[in-house]
């Protein structure tokens, strides 16, 4: 089984959220920032190096969030709360349309890929514990 990691990454009460720019199928649907585990990776690590390369910051990976979501018969989604190791870093979508922090209350109002929309109460309880 191969893992996508998703990085919901918090400030302030808000959650980092990326457009995506392609493939066409995913085009304007938005995600979280991450990707595929490699081999031989932790969920932890893919955590750190997915932000490093899309958006430019360091970031710390903590507690799962929600549950397991199935992607495809052989790939899984995992999301991990994260934070930026220096707050004051900003981000920069380096393959992506476009980033937002949104609220608790904007979750909902951008359109989220498949899988994530299964998260959003569990990002949603997150956001209002953080
Ligand atoms: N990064 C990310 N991918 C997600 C999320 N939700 C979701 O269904 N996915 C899917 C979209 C893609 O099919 C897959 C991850 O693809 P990706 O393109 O971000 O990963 P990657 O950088 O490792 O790319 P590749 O190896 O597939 O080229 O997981 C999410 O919140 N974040």
């Amino acid at each position: 089984m191969r893992v996508v990691v998703g990085a919901a990454v918090l400030r302030d009460g808000t959650v980092l959220a990326q457009q995506r720019a392609y493939p066409a199928k995913h085009a304007g649907l938005w995600e979280l920032p991450g990707g595929r585990v490699e081999p031989g990776e932790s969920d932890v690590d893919a955590v750190r190096r997915e932000c490093l390369e899309e958006l430019g910051v360091r970031v710390t990976a903590g507690e799962r969030v929600g549950r397991e979501v199935s992607l495809a018969v052989d790939l899984v989604l995992r999301i991990y709360l994260a934070t930026l190791d220096d707050p004051d870093a900003v981000p920069h979508p380096h393959d992506h349309q476009a980033l937002r922090w949104l609220t608790a209350a904007e979750l909902s109002t951008v359109d989220w890929l498949p899988a994530d929309r299964e998260l959003l109460p569990a990002l949603r309880a997150a956001l209002q514990r953080a």
